[in-house]
């Protein structure tokens, strides 16, 4: 913005609370959830749910494990009512699940909304209506406080009235003075207070009071000083669930909610994913997670996260960025080099110490959480790019080809896949890298191949081994011989009978490849050249002595390269 643009608006004022307890609290409980996909969520979409995809979405949030369900606004539409009426007519609502509805403080709409719910075990009814200096002056054209608290308390007036013409149906009663976070908090304080006089909750039977970040107009530590405040002043406070319904306009849905339940509330109202109004609710799967992760069981169970995802996109027809937070497609995705080794490494480490400890806490550098917990893989936790290092390429060749590269073979192969993918100017998949190890070093034969070979085990002489064995040279096919205390020895010594003396072996190591059809073995030879250059090669074949020795060919090939 330029100054002109700034100096339109005006810094929100902060709340005189010097003696705020919010933050030295820990939420070490999770609150009771109340999803509101199917009301705030499906009315900020450009092509609300039909009826059938809200069934499917009402099964979707029973199963992840929410007991409190807002399932619309059944006086706005006959869509809403039908879709209500359909829950209950046909018995579709789990014994432990509440549904809730929502409904603005006007009298044919709460009357509509009685005969919606009229049937259902149990049903939260939530009024609301608006009450900031903005909302009062704009929308209730110049309403005085008394006027807009007069509104909440004939409303209040009449759901209790209309309570008992419904008696198969529990009733919980849910107040929202909307626009909370912009109205002065001695306002929004009368209307709850004038509304929880009407309504006299008890202990036993308790109300609540939703206190919403409709439009985020301030920072999460102002947010959670209200919250305190009228936690601190609200009456009968024994006798509410004091609930919090944030919106994301700042970008701080999430901080306003968990800075919220630090200053007392008790409940919270979100939306998967964060749908909703203009930048969305509260996303619970957010802060559900962020609750997991520090040990806090929630309730909701998010394990199969991509189902849930794909289900969310197709009935919404929102979609789901690549990095949202736990769900997004890129989110638990390496690609830089420093990143990938700390990775690999906090992975293989794990490997280890889980076999001591199966309690062990997870500790895994840039994963907050095991992405297996959420029902993602690590196949896609490394990806290689020319942001890449060796690391992650070994990780990769690891992890998805079964191949173990020797740690000091890393920087040899990270080092020409990582130019490979800046000279194609793109990530290369996980069989790209594959091929392009295999093509460069593995089994490389020219301008040297061994064709066949012979051992012969010594019995006489202790540990010897005798090499025969039919190599490829420039071209020309000859026989060579030699003997060594192992087959990589004496295959060296045949090689130096045959001329080729500019070189020692130098490292040695061989495993099964794992994962592969064909069991194979995988060998790794490093060889240092006489004028000092070391290079690795490998060898994969069925044999492990041959895979050995194709190891120290390729080894030796790479040399002349
Ligand atoms: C922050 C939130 O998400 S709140 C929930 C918002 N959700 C929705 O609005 C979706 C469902 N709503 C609807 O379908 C419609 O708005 C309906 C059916 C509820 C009402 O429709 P209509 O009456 O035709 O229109 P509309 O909503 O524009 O009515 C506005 C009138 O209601 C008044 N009003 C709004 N809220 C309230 C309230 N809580 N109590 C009393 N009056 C209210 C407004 O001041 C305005 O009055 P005016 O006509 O005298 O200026
Ligand atoms: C009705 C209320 C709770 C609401 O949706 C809001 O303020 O955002």
């Amino acid at each position: 913005m330029n100054s002109a643009s700034i100096s339109k608006y005006r810094p929100f004022p902060p709340v005189q609370l010097p003696d705020r307890t919010w933050p030295d609290q820990t939420i070490t409980t999770a609150p009771i959830w109340c999803s509101v996909d199917l009301r705030d969520g499906n009315q900020a979409l450009p092509q609300p749910m039909s009826v059938e995809e809200k069934l499917e979405f009402f099964d979707l949030l029973c199963r992840v494990g929410f007991k409190q369900i807002e399932v619309g606004f059944p006086s706005a539409a006959d869509t809403e009512f039908n879709f209500l009426r359909r829950l209950i007519d046909e018995n579709r609502i789990p014994e432990d699940v509440t549904i809730q509805v929502l409904v603005q403080t006007r009298e044919h709409l709460i009357r509509r909304t009685f005969e919606a719910i009229d049937g259902a075990k149990r049903a939260i009814v939530h009024i609301y209506n608006s009450t900031s200096p903005l909302q009062r002056r704009v929308t209730f054209s110049d309403a005085t406080r008394e006027q807009i608290r007069d509104i909440a308390i004939e409303g209040a007036k009449l759901v209790k009235e209309l309570v008992p013409t419904i008696p198969k149906t529990e009733v919980v009663l849910q107040y929202s003075p909307e626009s909370f976070s912009d109205t002065e908090l001695d306002f929004a304080l009368e209307c709850c207070n004038g509304v929880i006089e009407v309504w006299q909750p008890t202990p036993e039977k308790k109300m609540i009071i939703n206190l919403p970040d409709t439009v985020q107009w301030t920072t999460p530590n102002i947010h959670a000083d209200m919250i305190e405040w009228m936690c601190r002043h609200l009456k009968r406070r024994e006798s509410l669930i004091v609930s919090l319904h944030t919106h994301n306009d700042r970008g701080t849905g999430t901080a306003a909610t968990e800075l919220g339940l630090m200053a007392g509330a008790d409940r919270v109202e979100g939306t998967l994913f964060g749908n909703g109004e203009r930048t969305g609710n509260l996303d619970i799967v957010n802060v559900a997670l962020n609750m997991n992760s520090h040990g806090i069981p929630t309730g909701l169970d998010f394990s199969d996260l991509t189902a849930l995802r794909e289900v969310y996109e197709r009935v919404t027809r929102m979609t789901v960025g690549e990095r949202h937070p736990y769900a997004g497609e890129l989110v638990f995705t390496a690609f830089s080099g420093s990143h990938q080794d700390a990775i690999k490494k906090g992975l293989d480490r794990r490997e280890k110490e889980i076999k001591d400890n199966p309690e062990i806490a997870w500790g895994v550098p840039y994963l907050t959480i095991d992405p297996q917990d959420i029902g993602r893989s690590y196949e896609a936790i490394i990806r290689i790019n020319s942001q890449s290092g060796k690391g992650g390429i070994a990780y990769i060749l690891d992890r998805e080809h079964g191949l173990d590269l020797p740690k000091t073979m890393h920087p040899q192969v990270g080092k020409r896949i990582y130019d490979l993918a800046d000279e194609l100017g793109r990530e290369l998949t996980p069989d790209e890298i594959r091929d392009a190890f295999h093509r460069l070093f593995a089994n490389v034969e020219l301008p040297l191949s061994v064709k066949d070979y012979e051992l012969v085990h010594h019995t006489t002489e202790r540990g010897q081994v005798a090499c025969t064995a039919t190599i490829v040279l420039h071209g020309e096919e000859k026989q060579i011989h030699g003997m060594g205390n192992g087959p990589i020895n004496a295959f060296v010594h045949a090689m130096e009978s045959a001329g080729m003396k500019d070189f020692k072996v130098t490292d040695y190591r061989s495993h099964a490849v794992r994962g592969g059809s064909d069991a194979s073995a995988a060998a790794y030879v490093q060889v240092q050249h006489d004028d000092g250059r070391i290079l690795w090669g490998c060898g994969i074949d069925p044999s492990i002595e041959m895979a050995g020795l194709k190891a120290l060919v390729t080894a030796w090939n790479l040399l002349r390269a």
